[in-house]
């Protein structure tokens, strides 16, 4: 069992507040769903990361026929500041103007972010399921696909 299971399990294992005998018998369901669920918080894998995005729904456009608006790179560097502050995760494009006061993070890193592909820090700074869920709340379109950053999976 490598380190970062045992981080996660006896992380989990706090959580539910399960006794010493427990912790040494079977893994149970809720403690594996527990588990899958909270995973993100101690940071993903490669291979976890791209498991956790082909769940994600977000962008679907289910009124037209998936004509997803498209931006270019240079669109989206020009909505850097708290008037308009757009970013790229994962070649997907995200107004978050009206989410910059409320971003439990503060305002100030999102600007950071803002006009800019915000992928690994958002995925590096371990973000919960609840964080990935809200990003298609915020979706408006693709970066146009010359300009797509593909991550390699392999080593
Ligand atoms: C659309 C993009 C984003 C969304 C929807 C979002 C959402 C959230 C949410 C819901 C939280 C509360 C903790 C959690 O549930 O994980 C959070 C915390 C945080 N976020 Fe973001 N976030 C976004 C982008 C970013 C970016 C680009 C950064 C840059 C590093 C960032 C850095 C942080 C930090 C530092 C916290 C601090 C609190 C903590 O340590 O848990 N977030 N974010």
């Amino acid at each position: 069992m490598s380190a970062k299971t045992k981080r996660i399990i006896s992380w989990a294992l706090a959580t539910l507040q399960l006794s010493p005998n427990e912790e040494n018998g079977e893994v149970s369901d809720a403690l594996t769903a527990t588990v899958a669920r909270d995973s993100s918080y101690l940071g993903l894998t490669a291979s976890e990361r791209s498991d956790v995005r082909s769940e994600l729904s977000a962008c679907k456009d289910e009124n037209s026929e998936n004509k997803i608006p498209t931006f270019s790179r240079r669109e989206v560097a020009d909505h850097c500041c708290s008037q308009s502050c757009w970013m790229v995760i994962d070649n997907k494009v995200y107004d978050v103007t009206r989410f910059l006061r409320s971003h439990p993070g503060g305002e100030d890193i999102m600007l950071e972010h803002g006009g800019h592909d915000a992928t690994s820090a958002f995925f590096d700074k371990g973000h919960s399921r609840d964080a990935f869920n809200m990003l298609a709340e915020y979706c408006i379109g693709e970066v146009t696909k010359a300009d797509w950053i593909v991550e390699k999976n392999c080593t």
